[in-house]
């Protein structure tokens, strides 16, 4: 019997493989779902924090297990969506970063750390279903990823400027590695959001669909050029690729930390929130 051993539904349970549909859960949580295809091998990772899968410090734990869960599952490719009809996700939660509290602060931005190590550097082929709205944590989730498909009438970008705040290194890097340095520096001091049909012009996306069926059907096909390849050598050609944006943040981990803390804390950056978040909740009203 083909066993598969599932990492969050403890380490002695056994999930006998073919007593399930072709699509079977590997783990969900309130936060996450991971189904696995068991024809494909491929999982798909569905982000469901309604309203907007605002990213804090437990979808972003979450997300990282998921990733770790697909790995060990030996799943075959991941992809990212979301479970809502017009975000894939609003990025970081403001509410994690305006007034925060110190300890939680810094498990939050770890875990962001943790989050974006572990999805940049993953061994798998990554793909974005990207079904709504990706501003700034939101678009980082989506650059991390090899490929990226995205439906009509919607947004992605890095915002940062334009909330008063300046995207890290390791954002701009996983930028760069997507877009030509000169649209990535315009769009980025701008902290432009680029329209659906802008982002395949630049490049930010690599195909549009029109649903989120076909959506993840071009992410399966992206990872199933992979088929006839040696996995070993595609994450170690992979790995080549982004080692160096990724030790860069190991190696500065903490002073990256303590980069966060200052700028988050600064008065004038909580007051350039305060009134973002205001003009938000205007804007729903
Ligand atoms: C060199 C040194 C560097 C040091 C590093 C320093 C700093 C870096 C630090 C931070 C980096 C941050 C990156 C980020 O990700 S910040 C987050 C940026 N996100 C946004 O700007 C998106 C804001 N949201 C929107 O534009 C819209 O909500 C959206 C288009 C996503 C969806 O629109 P829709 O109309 O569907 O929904 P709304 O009615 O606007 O929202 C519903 C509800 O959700 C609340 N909300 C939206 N986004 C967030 C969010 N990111 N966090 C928390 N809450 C959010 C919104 O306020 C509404 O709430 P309510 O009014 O219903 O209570």
């Amino acid at each position: 019997m083909n066993i598969i051993r599932s990492a969050r539904f403890g380490a002695s349970t056994l999930i006998p493989k073919n007593c399930w549909s072709v699509v079977r859960s590997i783990s969900s949580t309130e936060l996450t779902k991971l189904e696995v295809n068991d024809k494909t091998g491929i999982a798909v990772l569905t982000l469901n924090r309604p309203p907007v899968n605002s990213l804090n410090l437990e979808l972003l734990t979450d997300i990282r297990n998921s990733i770790k869960d697909a790995e060990s599952n030996k799943c075959r490719g991941l992809i990212l969506t979301s479970s809502s009809n017009s975000v894939f996700s609003a990025g970081l939660d403001f509410l994690e970063m305006y007034q925060p509290k110190e300890e939680r602060l810094k498990s939050f931005w770890t875990a962001l750390q943790s989050t974006w190590m572990t999805l940049y550097g993953s061994k798998i082929p990554t793909a974005a279903a990207i079904n709504g709205h990706a501003p700034a944590g939101g678009c980082l989730l989506a650059t991390s990823c090899e490929y990226r498909v995205m439906l009509p009438k919607f947004t992605i970008g890095l915002n940062e400027t334009l909330i008063g705040i300046v995207a890290p290194n390791w954002f701009m890097n996983s930028y760069l590695n997507v877009l030509p340095r000169r649209v990535a520096e315009l769009a980025l001091t701008q902290g432009k959001m680029f329209t659906t049909a802008e982002a395949q012009q630049v490049g930010l996306v690599d195909d549009v669909v029109n649903t989120k069926e076909e959506a993840i059907a071009k992410c399966e096909e992206f990872i199933g050029l992979f088929k006839k390849i040696n996995p070993y050598a595609r994450a170690l050609t992979k790995q080549q690729f982004r080692i160096n944006h990724l030790q860069e943040l190991e190696q500065n981990r903490e002073q990256d930390l303590q980069a966060f803390i200052a700028a988050i804390t600064n008065p004038s950056t909580q007051a350039a929130m305060g009134a973002y978040l205001e003009n938000l909740k205007k804007r729903s009203k």
